[in-house]
């Protein structure tokens, strides 16, 4: 019998930040019932830029809902570091939010009478949390915002205030952001400047990125691609491009 050969270790992998198992949703609709997500395992690594990607009604956004607390599972668990959210009081997941999780909205969802500065240091005040300058001046230098501070959000332009936006997720280097169609309301220069600035806070500062969009192109910033049919992880692609995305994405809506 030959003696077996040494394995060579797998690469290491950074640990999953956010972990769910089993995940459900179900919905009744008068009598009949909607499997907006039928039974999802899926994990997020630290640094890791994931985009979620599917057809309409494929389960996107109550996944993302549920794995960030804005939403309760039918059943499963979800796990933010060794934290279990799923079964948490309304008082604690708001907490939980505030503190280890940045959101990204579609709609910026900026204060209009605070300027950039303000809208991006409000979370951090309401939360009593002390600013760590040296990361408020990287970030603001990284998305070019310094000579923009002191503007009213109606002063800036969409892709700027996305910016905002983003500057004020990424501040308090939450364990996971999560991005709802972060580029639909921008023209394609400032969406793939917003894209560019998520990829390189993933790979620079390790922030940890989980994003939802219905764009091939946005997708491709992303280091991993998963994809959901019917509620369902039906595919996932590595490093992906735009053209293989959007081949995958035929063949689901097929
Ligand atoms: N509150 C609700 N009541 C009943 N059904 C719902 C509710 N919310 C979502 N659904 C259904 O659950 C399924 C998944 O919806 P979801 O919004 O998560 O999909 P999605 O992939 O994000 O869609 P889209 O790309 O169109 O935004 C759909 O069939 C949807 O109609």
């Amino acid at each position: 019998m030959s003696t077996p050969t040494t394995q060579s270790p797998s690469p290491v992998q950074a640990p999953p930040v956010v972990v769910a198992r089993g995940l459900t949703k179900t919905y009744d609709t008068g009598g009949s019932q909607v499997h907006a997500l039928a039974g999802v395992d899926v994990e997020f690594h630290r640094g890791a830029f994931t985009a979620i990607m599917g057809p309409s009604g494929s389960g996107k956004s109550t996944l993302m809902h549920c794995l960030a607390g804005l939403d309760v599972p039918t059943s499963g668990t979800v796990h933010l570091g060794r934290t279990q959210i799923t079964g948490m009081r309304d008082g604690e997941l708001t907490l939980l939010r505030r503190d280890r999780i940045g959101f990204i909205f579609q709609s910026f969802n900026l204060l209009p009478m605070l300027t950039a500065e303000q809208n991006i240091l409000l979370p951090s005040q309401i939360a009593k949390r002390k600013v760590d300058q040296a990361r408020f001046d990287h970030i603001i230098d990284v998305v070019g915002l310094r000579q923009r501070l002191d503007h009213l959000p109606a002063k800036l332009s969409g892709g700027q205030q996305q910016r905002v936006a983003v500057a004020r997720a990424l501040l308090n280097a939450p364990e996971v952001v999560y991005a709802d169609e972060p580029t639909g309301n921008l023209d394609s220069r400032s969406g793939a400047e917003v894209l560019a600035f998520l990829q390189n806070s993933a790979r620079e500062l390790q922030q940890t990125i989980v994003m939802v969009t219905h764009d091939p192109v946005a997708a491709s910033y992303a280091d991993r691609v998963v994809f959901l049919r019917d509620g369902s992880l039906v595919d996932e692609v590595l490093s992906p491009t735009a053209e293989v995305v959007s081949d995958h994405l035929l063949k689901l809506e097929a």
